[in-house]
């Protein structure tokens, strides 16, 4: 991997926030040489103070970063993307790839303020953090072979990376993977509280609840099963398992309320990319 970041040439990552900064993290971990890498955020990225003292230039505003980075990763809110990217437009060339992590934020919208040039829009997620992470992406028609390539070694340090042939998928794979793991936490923070209306102390309760789900997580990985066989392997007949998914297997149960909250999300970037 760190083969592959060699080529990456200098890096410049817009918003050193929790995104921003799991992915920069993911990138020097992978090997990518934290000289090479520049952050611009406005108020010092606190996030990333310790990352700083090992050699990565930070900069608050534009003025202050060296122009002639090969790839600009924008990872501020969607909400300030337009304020943002017209700042940007000294510090590029014509061939400097931009990718995007923001949420519903289109490709058209990016080329509407920073003019036609090579964009990947991306959707991480923050595992990234401790290399966990996957990304879907799209390039646009701009994104040459070797800027693809050099996309997908950022992207991929931190776990896989999925193209998309539609950039309308994004929104979907946000829904599912980008926001997904918010989902998760509360599956451990309500598991931990399911445990302790069953009469566990509330932190022997949340360490049961933390482990399950990194521990059920990891087998998913490791192991080449399909989740739903690995389910059954923790079934047996009229067991205890058994009686807790008849509850979350009905009809109105786990799936369909997941599948509402997926929709809502992807609902939700649609809209971001039309506000
Ligand atoms: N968090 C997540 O799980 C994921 C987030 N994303 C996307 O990543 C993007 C960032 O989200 P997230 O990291 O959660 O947000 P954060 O608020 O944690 O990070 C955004 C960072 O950008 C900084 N910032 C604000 N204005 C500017 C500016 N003008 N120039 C440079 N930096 C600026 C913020 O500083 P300050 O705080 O001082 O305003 C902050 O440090 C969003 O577009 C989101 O959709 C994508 C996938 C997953
Ligand atoms: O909540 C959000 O909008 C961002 C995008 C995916 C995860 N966090």
């Amino acid at each position: 991997m760190a083969g592959a970041l060699e080529t990456a040439g200098r890096v410049l990552l817009v918003g050193g926030g929790n995104m921003g900064g799991a992915m920069l993290r993911g990138w020097l971990e992978a090997g990518l040489d934290p000289a090479a890498v520049a952050v611009l955020d406005p108020n010092g990225a606190p996030l990333l103070a310790d990352i700083v003292s090992r050699g990565v230039r930070l900069a608050a505003a534009p003025a202050e970063v060296e122009r002639g980075a090969d790839t600009v990763i924008l990872a501020v809110k969607p909400q300030v993307m337009e304020a943002v990217l017209p700042t940007l437009l000294p510090l590029l060339a014509d061939d400097t790839l931009i990718v995007s992590v923001a949420a519903g934020r289109t490709v058209a919208s990016i080329e509407a303020a920073l003019g036609e040039r090579p964009v990947v829009r991306a959707m991480p997620n923050t595992p990234a953090l401790v290399n966990r992470g996957i990304t879907g992406a799209y390039p646009n028609a701009r994104v040459t072979g070797p800027m693809r390539a050099r996309a997908q070694a950022l992207l991929e340090s931190s776990g896989p990376v999925e193209w998309v042939e539609r950039e309308a998928l994004i929104d979907a794979v946000t829904g599912v993977s980008g926001s997904g793991p918010a989902y998760v936490f509360l599956l451990a923070e309500a598991l931990a509280e399911a445990g302790v209306a069953a009469g566990l102390d509330p932190a022997l309760a949340m360490r049961l609840a933390r482990h399950t789900v990194a521990g059920a997580g990891e087998l998913m990985i490791r192991s080449g099963d399909e989740p739903a066989q690995l389910r059954r392997n923790v079934t047996s007949p009229n067991g205890t398992t058994q009686a807790a998914l008849e509850i979350l297997m009905a009809d109105d149960g786990f799936g369909p309320l997941l599948r509402r909250a997926v929709l809502a999300a992807r609902d939700r970037a649609e809209a971001l990319s039309r506000a």
